[in-house]
This record gives structure tokens, C-alpha cells and sequence, in this order.
């Protein structure tokens, strides 16, 4: 791997030289005109910590990401990020959607893709070109610069999504179902690099999954939302050794346990 694009800021400390969270969400509601959607949700992320929400089909947890992420505005409570209220999304937080194919230029390179959006950071040509290969490199497309996106694979075009997310050298990265557009092979491999880059750059990743698995191979902790309106059912602390690998970790008995525990938390069974 290339030396880390991002030198993880040190942990802000409050009053008592408790690290501060780097997300800290109180009192978080949201309606739909009269709707009730989500309720009273209390919880925080740690730097550095992979949190994935998971919930039936919806229950919110969109809504809940985008609420976190500064690009909704709750209607109750408050998101703060690295210690501060958020009303838009903040510089240090990326975001990764499902739809890579909307969401890349097809008439941009690779390169031009994942640049792209630093040139509102204001950071000039070599460097945001040098950001960008660092990033490719990151997700393992180093030689992929020059191709267009219409010429790689599904997998391949999330990884470009990926990188354009890491070129802007994020503390934080929010991904809403990354991987669900993908066969089962491609899935398990962009699961591993999220982990691999996760581990190399020390970033705080917040993810939504359908996928139980998923959420359990992938946490530290799950938050399962459930009920109308939303609240946590249960934040489930996954104590499985790390580093995780597809087969050793999921023939694992704790494995099984948390996958059902997760399991009945959706189906509420
Ligand atoms: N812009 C909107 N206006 C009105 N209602 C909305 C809006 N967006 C979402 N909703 C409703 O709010 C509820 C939660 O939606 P949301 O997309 O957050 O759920 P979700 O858990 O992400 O769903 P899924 O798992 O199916 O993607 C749903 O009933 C949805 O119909």
C-alpha cells in the first residue's frame, strides 16, 4: 500500500480529557408532515469505529443517514460532528451512495472522476491529481487512471466511488447499501479493502446494509433501528478478533450468535 492519504486528526478532548466522539447525535427525530418517522435517537460513533445500521425495509435508516450526514435537517435534536452542531456536510465527512453508475461522469477519466471534487477545496491541479492517484491506489486501481468508467466493472466502479470519497481526505466515511448493486464475489472483496483502507487510514466508517451478514462481518458495533416511529432497538457490540476474514470469521460460533441476534432484532422475532 502508498503511505496514508489522511494522518487521522487527534481526537479533540472535552473538559475532562475524554476523547470527544467524532459524531454525537441527541434527542434526533424526524417527520414527514405528520408523519413520525424516527424518535428520540441517543448514540454516538468513536473515531475510528465502523458502526453499521441496519432495520427493515423503511424503517428510517436512509432518513437517519442523511440527517447525519447535514443533508437533511432533523426536525428534532442535534447531530454534532467532531464536537460541532452540523446544518450541511461538513468537510471532514464523505459520502458513498449505492448508485456508483449515477454517480460517476462517463465522459470524465477515472482520474478526472475521483478529482473532481477537490477543486472546490481549492487545492490546485498537481495536487488534487496527486490526491486522486493516492486514493486509486488505495482501492487497488492504480493503472485504471486513464480508462472511463463505462469500461471498468460494477465492483471496479464502486472502488472509483470509493477513492473519490478518500481523495478529499476525510475523517469520516457514511456509505447508504455500497455494495448492494453487486454479485456475491465482488461484495465480499469490496467488503474486505473497506476494512483494509478502514485500518490503514483510521477513518470512522458509518454504513446502512440490508445484508445481516454484512453488518456483523463488518462492525464493531450494529445499531438496529425498529419500530414506528424509529427508535434503536438495540446497539450490539461485535467482540469478533480482528482482522476478519470471509470464511474463519463467519464459521466462528460468536458469529452465528450475533447473525441471529441481528437476525430477530429486524424480523422482531
Ligand atoms: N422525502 C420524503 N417525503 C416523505 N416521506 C418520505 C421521504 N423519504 C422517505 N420517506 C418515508 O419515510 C420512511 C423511511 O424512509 P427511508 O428511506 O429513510 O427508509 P429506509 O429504512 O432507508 O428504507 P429502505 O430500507 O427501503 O431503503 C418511509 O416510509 C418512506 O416512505
Amino acid at each position: 500500500m502508498t503511505q496514508p492519504l489522511v494522518h487521522p486528526t487527534p481526537a479533540a478532548t472535552d473538559a475532562d480529557g475524554a476523547a470527544v466522539p467524532i459524531l454525537r447525535v441527541q434527542g434526533l427525530g424526524h417527520r414527514y408532515g405528520e408523519r413520525q418517522v424516527l424518535s428520540g435517537l441517543d448514540f454516538e460513533v468513536a473515531r475510528g469505529e465502523l458502526m453499521c445500521i441496519v432495520g427493515p425495509s423503511g424503517v428510517g435508516k436512509t432518513t437517519l443517514l442523511e440527517c447525519l450526514t447535514g443533508l437533511r435537517r432533523p426536525s428534532e435534536g442535534t447531530v454534532l460532528f467532531d464536537g460541532a452542531p452540523i446544518d450541511s456536510p461538513p468537510r471532514g465527512l464523505a459520502i458513498v451512495f449505492q448508485d456508483y453508475g449515477r454517480s460517476l461522469m462517463p465522459w470524465l477519466s477515472v482520474l478526472e472522476n475521483v478529482t473532481l471534487p477537490l477543486r472546490s477545496a481549492g487545492l490546485g491541479k498537481k495536487e488534487r491529481e496527486q490526491a486522486g492517484r493516492e486514493a486509486l491506489a488505495e482501492v487497488g486501481l492504480a493503472d485504471a487512471t486513464d480508462s472511463y468508467p463505462w469500461q471498468l466493472s460494477g465492483g471496479m466502479q464502486q472502488r472509483v466511488a470509493i477513492a473519490r470519497a478518500l481523495a478529499y481526505r476525510p475523517s469520516a466515511v457514511v456509505m447508504d447499501e455500497p455494495f448492494a448493486s453487486v454479485d456475491a464475489q465482488t461484495r465480499a472483496d469490496l467488503e474486505d479493502l473497506l476494512l483494509r483502507v478502514r485500518e490503514h487510514l483510521g477513518i470512522t466508517v458509518l454504513l446502512v446494509t440490508h445484508d445481516i451478514d454484512e453488518a456483523v462481518y463488518l462492525s464493531d458495533r450494529v445499531l438496529a433501528l425498529g419500530g414506528k416511529p424509529a427508535g434503536i432497538r438495540e446497539m450490539l457490540t461485535v467482540d469478533l478478533p480482528s482482522p476478519r476474514e470471509q470464511v474463519a470469521t463467519k464459521a466462528l460460533p460468536g458469529f452465528a450468535e450475533l447473525r441471529s441476534r441481528v437476525y430477530r432484532l429486524i424480523r422482531h422475532v
